[in-house]
Order: structure tokens, then sequence, then C-alpha cells
């Protein structure tokens, strides 16, 4: 398939960086772009799933929306890796934590995201159940935290294809059985096809609400907490 992709309007590759940061919401993508990035080219509108490129403090980001839900990721992520030769793809989204251990507004690392979902399967054959993230990309992420002083909690999460499950005690068996710190709905796909493509993706998350003490965040506060993920990940700019 050749460019533009039937859902990135983008006619000329080198619009769009070898990094991209791929919030869910593509309101928080023009967020940044609003709020961190100066003589920014919107390359994206097809279905509102905005993508932007800039300058963070001189250097060249660009940042676009993946929706929500695997299906969602798996055709955004695939379309920049296999035909927008893109590289790197750095997941920026919110969570919700299995444990009392994990506060509002904490900052994960993920190194591997345990899914039941089916896309591996179904886009190449990959049968099991964890992916890992880059650990080039991870080591990265990781040293640039230490640099801005944002505390990280690494470890794996649950990538779900559910968020509003019949069965409010499920998750204790993601947390006890399967060591998943917390859930979100894109990695797993977002992984998979880093995998599949020969390239790097990553997954930075902030605790948006706690699945096991019902505490949430309010707007205003998660845009606030947001910020520190953001920060960590537009330290890519190139
Ligand atoms: O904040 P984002 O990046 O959208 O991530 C999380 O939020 C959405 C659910 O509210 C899902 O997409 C989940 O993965
Ligand atoms: O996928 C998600 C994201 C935030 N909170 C949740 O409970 N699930």
């Amino acid at each position: 398939m050749s460019i533009p992709t039937p859902h990135i309007e983008c006619k000329d590759k080198n619009l769009i960086s070898k990094t991209v940061l791929m919030p869910g919401d593509p309101l928080r993508a023009k967020f940044i772009a609003d709020t961190y990035l100066t003589d920014v080219v919107k390359f994206n509108n097809v279905r509102n799933m905005f993508g932007y490129t800039g300058n963070y403090k001189g250097k060249r980001i660009s940042v676009m929306g993946s929706g929500m839900g695997m299906p969602s990721i798996g055709i955004y992520s695939y379309e920049l890796f296999n035909f927008y030769d893109v590289e790197n793809i750095i997941r920026i989204g919110s969570c919700g934590s299995y444990t009392e251990d994990l506060k509002l507004y904490d900052v994960i690392l993920v190194d591997e995201a345990w899914s039941k979902s089916s896309y591996a399967k179904v886009q190449n054959g990959y049968d099991k159940d964890v992916i890992e993230a880059s650990k080039e990309l991870n080591e990265e992420i990781a040293k640039h935290a230490e640099e801005l002083n944002i505390p990280i909690v690494r470890g794996r999460i649950h990538s779900s294809d559910v968020f509003y499950s019949s069965d409010l005690e499920v998750y204790k068996s993601y947390r006890d059985d399967y060591g998943c710190l917390a859930a979100e709905m894109e990695s797993f796909a977002l992984f998979a096809n880093a995998k599949v493509s020969g390239k790097n993706a990553a997954c930075i998350l902030t605790v948006s609400d706690s699945i096991a003490t019902k505490e949430e965040t309010s707007s205003e506060e998660r845009q606030n907490a947001f910020t520190r993920m953001m920060e960590i990940a537009l330290q890519f700019a190139e």
C-alpha cells in the first residue's frame, strides 16, 4: 500500500517524525501540540484522529491520537510503522490501577502487556498472551524520567478489550494470577505491531482511577498529572 493510507491523509512521509507520541484521545494530541509545540503542522484530520508535528525546545516530534481499544491503535500504528517509515511509537495513556499500592497520578512504565485479546494471533499468528515493550526505548524513558525527577513504577499491565466488566472483582485475578498492575486497552496490539514490523514501541501510563479503591481523578487533576508523562515522552524530540 502506498500513502496516503485509508486512515491517514498525509501525502508526505517527511511530515511525520521517526518517533510518534500516541495518546488514545485525539484531543490529548491537540493539547500537547497547543501546549508544548511550536511551528506545528497538522498532518491528519481523517475521522478527527488528529496528528501534529512540531518543535519541542527546537527539536522535532509528532503526536497523534490512537483512538480507544486494540482494533483502533492496531490500524494507526500499523500504517505509521509500515507506510510512513515511523521507527518508534510511544503510547501515553491513562489506566485504572489494580493495586492499592498505586496511587492516582502515579506514572507507570510498561515492561510488558498481558492480554486475552486475539489481536496478535489474528494479525500474525503470535499465540502467547504477553508481549514486551522495546527494551531500548524503555531504558531511554527511564533515563529521561530520572533526569526530570519524575518517579516511575515499572511492570506488567493488562490490555483489556472491556472497560465495563459486569464482574467488579475479576480484576483481582488479573492482579494476583497474572501479575498485572493496572488496566488499559491498547498496548498489546501496539507491541504486536512493532514486533511484526521490526519497529519499536513503548507505553507510559498515568493512573487516572483506581479499580482497587474506586478513587477517581477530576478532569482538571487528570490534565495536570498527565503533563508529567507527556514531558517524559517529549524528551524523544530530535
Ligand atoms: O487515556 P487513553 O490513552 O485513551 O487510555 C485509556 O483510556 C481509555 C478508556 O477510558 C482507553 O483507551 C484506555 O486505554
Ligand atoms: O482502560 C482503562 C483506563 C482507565 N481506567 C480503567 O479502568 N481502564
